[in-house]
Protein backbone atom coordinates (compact mmCIF):
# COMPACT_ATOMS: atom_id res chain seq x y z
CA UNK A 1 0.00 0.00 0.00
CA UNK A 2 0.85 3.17 -1.35
CA UNK A 3 0.79 6.37 0.67
CA UNK A 4 1.19 10.26 0.14
CA UNK A 5 0.44 13.44 1.66
CA UNK A 6 -1.02 16.65 -0.06
CA UNK A 7 -1.19 19.89 1.34
CA UNK A 8 -1.64 23.70 1.02
CA UNK A 9 -5.30 24.83 1.20
CA UNK A 10 -5.67 28.21 1.20
CA UNK A 11 -2.46 29.05 2.50
CA UNK A 12 -3.31 26.78 5.11
CA UNK A 13 -1.36 23.67 5.53
CA UNK A 14 -3.19 20.89 6.26
CA UNK A 15 -2.12 17.49 5.94
CA UNK A 16 -4.45 14.37 4.80
CA UNK A 17 -3.75 10.33 4.00
CA UNK A 18 -4.40 9.47 1.01
CA UNK A 19 -4.50 5.50 -0.22
CA UNK A 20 -3.43 5.38 -3.51
CA UNK A 21 -2.74 7.46 -6.60
CA UNK A 22 -5.74 6.99 -8.08
CA UNK A 23 -7.68 7.47 -5.61
CA UNK A 24 -6.41 10.96 -5.33
CA UNK A 25 -8.47 13.92 -5.91
CA UNK A 26 -6.21 16.24 -5.77
CA UNK A 27 -4.82 16.24 -9.24
CA UNK A 28 -2.40 19.56 -9.22
CA UNK A 29 -0.51 18.26 -5.99
CA UNK A 30 -0.65 15.17 -7.34
CA UNK A 31 0.99 15.30 -10.43
CA UNK A 32 4.79 15.71 -9.40
CA UNK A 33 3.64 12.00 -7.46
CA UNK A 34 3.71 10.52 -11.20
CA UNK A 35 7.29 9.95 -12.03
CA UNK A 36 7.96 12.27 -15.47
CA UNK A 37 11.59 11.87 -14.98
CA UNK A 38 13.23 10.59 -17.79
CA UNK A 39 14.81 7.31 -17.54
CA UNK A 40 18.16 8.20 -18.41
CA UNK A 41 17.66 10.81 -15.80
CA UNK A 42 16.64 8.53 -12.55
CA UNK A 43 20.27 7.20 -11.24
CA UNK A 44 21.26 11.01 -11.22
CA UNK A 45 18.11 12.14 -9.86
CA UNK A 46 18.06 9.39 -7.49
CA UNK A 47 21.63 10.18 -6.34
CA UNK A 48 20.84 13.76 -5.94
CA UNK A 49 17.61 13.39 -3.81
CA UNK A 50 19.74 11.56 -1.30
CA UNK A 51 22.15 14.64 -1.17
CA UNK A 52 19.94 16.42 -0.39
CA UNK A 53 18.45 14.66 1.96
CA UNK A 54 22.14 14.78 3.61
CA UNK A 55 21.97 18.72 3.43
CA UNK A 56 18.53 18.70 4.89
CA UNK A 57 19.86 16.68 7.56
CA UNK A 58 23.19 18.44 8.13
CA UNK A 59 21.15 21.61 8.69
CA UNK A 60 19.58 20.16 11.82
CA UNK A 61 16.00 18.84 10.23
CA UNK A 62 13.75 16.23 10.67
CA UNK A 63 13.65 14.71 7.19
CA UNK A 64 11.16 12.47 8.69
CA UNK A 65 8.63 14.41 9.01
CA UNK A 66 5.29 14.67 6.87
CA UNK A 67 6.42 18.11 4.91
CA UNK A 68 10.21 16.88 4.29
CA UNK A 69 8.91 13.50 3.11
CA UNK A 70 9.23 13.98 -0.27
CA UNK A 71 11.47 17.24 -0.71
CA UNK A 72 14.63 15.78 -1.20
CA UNK A 73 12.66 14.12 -4.33
CA UNK A 74 11.28 17.26 -5.31
CA UNK A 75 14.15 19.45 -5.08
CA UNK A 76 16.64 17.03 -7.32
CA UNK A 77 13.80 17.13 -9.81
CA UNK A 78 13.61 21.23 -9.70
CA UNK A 79 17.89 21.29 -9.89
CA UNK A 80 17.13 19.46 -13.00
CA UNK A 81 14.66 21.83 -14.43
CA UNK A 82 16.25 24.87 -13.31
CA UNK A 83 19.50 22.97 -15.26
CA UNK A 84 18.13 21.61 -18.12
CA UNK A 85 20.03 23.35 -20.71
CA UNK A 86 22.91 21.41 -20.29
CA UNK A 87 20.93 18.27 -22.01
CA UNK A 88 19.85 20.78 -25.21
CA UNK A 89 21.76 22.37 -27.70
CA UNK A 90 21.68 25.29 -30.19
CA UNK A 91 21.63 23.03 -33.15
CA UNK A 92 19.07 20.70 -32.09
CA UNK A 93 16.79 23.81 -31.81
CA UNK A 94 17.53 25.76 -34.67
CA UNK A 95 16.91 22.73 -36.73
CA UNK A 96 14.98 23.98 -39.38
CA UNK A 97 13.68 27.33 -38.13
CA UNK A 98 16.59 29.59 -40.54
CA UNK A 99 15.07 30.81 -43.59
CA UNK A 100 16.06 33.14 -46.34
CA UNK A 101 14.68 36.24 -46.46
CA UNK A 102 15.34 39.51 -47.84
CA UNK A 103 15.70 41.55 -45.07
CA UNK A 104 18.69 43.94 -44.17
CA UNK A 105 17.27 46.31 -41.28
CA UNK A 106 17.55 45.20 -37.75
CA UNK A 107 15.61 42.14 -35.91
CA UNK A 108 14.87 43.23 -32.40
CA UNK A 109 13.60 41.49 -29.39
CA UNK A 110 13.05 42.70 -26.43
CA UNK A 111 12.47 41.69 -22.53
CA UNK A 112 12.88 37.77 -22.59
CA UNK A 113 12.62 36.23 -19.32
CA UNK A 114 16.22 35.08 -18.06
CA UNK A 115 16.35 32.71 -14.96
CA UNK A 116 19.25 31.05 -14.21
CA UNK A 117 21.57 30.21 -11.56
CA UNK A 118 25.06 31.67 -10.28
CA UNK A 119 27.67 29.46 -10.38
CA UNK A 120 29.39 30.82 -7.39
CA UNK A 121 26.14 30.31 -4.81
CA UNK A 122 23.84 27.75 -7.04
CA UNK A 123 21.34 30.48 -6.15
CA UNK A 124 19.02 32.24 -8.82
CA UNK A 125 19.89 35.39 -10.94
CA UNK A 126 16.93 36.02 -13.03
CA UNK A 127 15.78 39.46 -14.88
CA UNK A 128 15.63 39.53 -18.40
CA UNK A 129 17.64 39.62 -21.91
CA UNK A 130 16.39 43.21 -22.78
CA UNK A 131 17.55 43.12 -26.07
CA UNK A 132 18.73 40.84 -28.74
CA UNK A 133 19.08 42.63 -31.77
CA UNK A 134 20.63 41.04 -34.89
CA UNK A 135 20.86 42.38 -38.49
CA UNK A 136 20.19 40.10 -40.82
CA UNK A 137 23.05 38.95 -44.01
CA UNK A 138 19.71 36.89 -45.98
CA UNK A 139 19.31 34.41 -42.94
CA UNK A 140 16.59 35.08 -40.17
CA UNK A 141 15.24 32.46 -37.49
CA UNK A 142 12.13 31.94 -36.46
CA UNK A 143 11.50 34.56 -33.55
CA UNK A 144 11.24 32.46 -30.81
CA UNK A 145 14.11 30.66 -31.20
CA UNK A 146 15.62 33.71 -29.99
CA UNK A 147 13.92 33.07 -26.71
CA UNK A 148 14.80 29.41 -26.91
CA UNK A 149 18.34 30.09 -27.34
CA UNK A 150 18.25 32.58 -24.01
CA UNK A 151 16.50 28.83 -22.15
CA UNK A 152 19.33 26.71 -23.53
CA UNK A 153 22.10 28.79 -21.97
CA UNK A 154 20.59 30.30 -18.83
CA UNK A 155 19.37 27.24 -17.30
CA UNK A 156 23.39 26.07 -16.66
CA UNK A 157 25.30 27.38 -13.96
CA UNK A 158 26.45 30.69 -15.00
CA UNK A 159 28.18 34.36 -14.92
CA UNK A 160 25.84 36.97 -16.63
CA UNK A 161 28.48 37.94 -18.62
CA UNK A 162 29.32 34.42 -20.03
CA UNK A 163 25.72 34.08 -20.65
CA UNK A 164 25.24 37.20 -22.38
CA UNK A 165 28.33 36.96 -24.58
CA UNK A 166 26.93 32.61 -25.42
CA UNK A 167 23.89 34.45 -26.90
CA UNK A 168 25.53 36.21 -28.72
CA UNK A 169 27.88 33.93 -30.22
CA UNK A 170 25.24 31.11 -30.63
CA UNK A 171 23.22 34.00 -32.92
CA UNK A 172 26.65 35.03 -34.71
CA UNK A 173 27.29 31.76 -35.51
CA UNK A 174 24.09 30.27 -36.50
CA UNK A 175 23.15 33.19 -38.78
CA UNK A 176 26.35 35.03 -39.86
CA UNK A 177 24.56 38.25 -38.98
CA UNK A 178 25.98 41.60 -40.20
CA UNK A 179 26.24 42.26 -36.41
CA UNK A 180 24.43 41.15 -33.33
CA UNK A 181 23.81 42.91 -29.90
CA UNK A 182 22.58 41.35 -26.51
CA UNK A 183 21.99 43.02 -23.06
CA UNK A 184 20.74 41.43 -20.03
CA UNK A 185 19.91 42.85 -16.80
CA UNK A 186 19.67 40.89 -14.34
CA UNK A 187 19.06 40.38 -10.10
CA UNK A 188 21.52 38.40 -8.32
CA UNK A 189 20.36 36.90 -5.43
CA UNK A 190 23.66 36.26 -4.29
CA UNK A 191 23.80 39.68 -3.34
CA UNK A 192 20.52 39.99 -2.22
CA UNK A 193 19.74 37.30 0.16
CA UNK A 194 22.92 36.97 1.79
CA UNK A 195 26.69 38.87 1.20
CA UNK A 196 26.39 42.26 0.69
CA UNK A 197 22.76 42.16 0.59
CA UNK A 198 21.77 45.15 -1.47
CA UNK A 199 18.11 44.54 -2.74
CA UNK A 200 18.34 47.33 -5.48
CA UNK A 201 21.31 46.20 -7.27
CA UNK A 202 21.21 45.57 -10.81
CA UNK A 203 23.72 44.09 -13.05
CA UNK A 204 23.26 44.82 -16.89
CA UNK A 205 25.56 43.40 -19.40
CA UNK A 206 26.34 43.72 -23.35
CA UNK A 207 27.67 41.89 -25.97
CA UNK A 208 28.63 43.59 -29.51
CA UNK A 209 29.73 41.57 -32.74
CA UNK A 210 30.66 42.80 -36.18
CA UNK A 211 28.99 45.88 -37.12
CA UNK A 212 27.57 46.55 -34.09
CA UNK A 213 30.86 46.42 -32.42
CA UNK A 214 32.68 48.41 -35.06
CA UNK A 215 30.50 51.46 -36.96
CA UNK A 216 29.29 53.72 -34.65
CA UNK A 217 26.26 55.03 -36.07
CA UNK A 218 24.88 51.43 -35.66
CA UNK A 219 25.73 51.31 -32.50
CA UNK A 220 24.27 54.85 -31.86
CA UNK A 221 21.16 53.31 -33.26
CA UNK A 222 21.18 50.31 -31.34
CA UNK A 223 20.97 52.47 -27.90
CA UNK A 224 18.64 54.84 -28.91
CA UNK A 225 16.32 51.39 -29.41
CA UNK A 226 17.20 50.90 -26.10
CA UNK A 227 16.46 54.14 -24.53
CA UNK A 228 13.40 53.96 -26.17
CA UNK A 229 11.81 51.98 -23.36
N1 LIG B 1 31.19 38.97 -12.51
C1 LIG B 1 30.22 38.26 -11.93
N2 LIG B 1 30.28 38.02 -10.62
C2 LIG B 1 29.30 37.31 -10.06
C3 LIG B 1 28.20 36.81 -10.77
N3 LIG B 1 27.40 36.15 -9.90
C4 LIG B 1 27.98 36.26 -8.70
N4 LIG B 1 29.13 36.96 -8.78
C5 LIG B 1 30.11 37.36 -7.78
O1 LIG B 1 31.03 36.33 -7.54
C6 LIG B 1 31.80 36.74 -6.43
C7 LIG B 1 32.24 35.57 -5.64
O2 LIG B 1 33.17 36.13 -4.76
P1 LIG B 1 33.80 35.42 -3.47
O3 LIG B 1 34.53 36.46 -2.71
O4 LIG B 1 34.54 34.20 -3.89
O5 LIG B 1 32.49 34.91 -2.73
P2 LIG B 1 31.77 35.50 -1.47
O6 LIG B 1 32.72 35.59 -0.33
O7 LIG B 1 30.55 34.69 -1.29
O8 LIG B 1 31.42 36.98 -1.96
P3 LIG B 1 30.32 37.98 -1.39
O9 LIG B 1 29.11 37.80 -2.27
O10 LIG B 1 30.93 39.33 -1.55
O11 LIG B 1 30.03 37.61 0.04
C8 LIG B 1 30.91 37.72 -5.66
O12 LIG B 1 31.49 38.99 -5.78
C9 LIG B 1 29.59 37.65 -6.42
O13 LIG B 1 28.87 38.87 -6.37
C10 LIG B 1 28.15 37.07 -12.17
O14 LIG B 1 27.25 36.67 -12.89
N5 LIG B 1 29.19 37.79 -12.70
ZN1 LIG C 1 26.35 34.14 -6.62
Amino acid sequence: MEFHYASEFNGNVSVSKLNKHNECKHNDLCKEEKDSTAPEDRSAVSCMEKAYSTILKELGEDVEREGLLRTPLRAAKAMKFFTKGYQETVQDILNDAIFDENHHEVVLVKDIDLFSLCEHHLVPFFGKVAHIAYLPNRRVVGLSKLARIVEVYSRRFQVQERLTKQIAMAINEALEPAGVAVVIEAAHMCMVMRGVQKINANTVTSVLLGTYKTDPKLREEFLSHIHRK
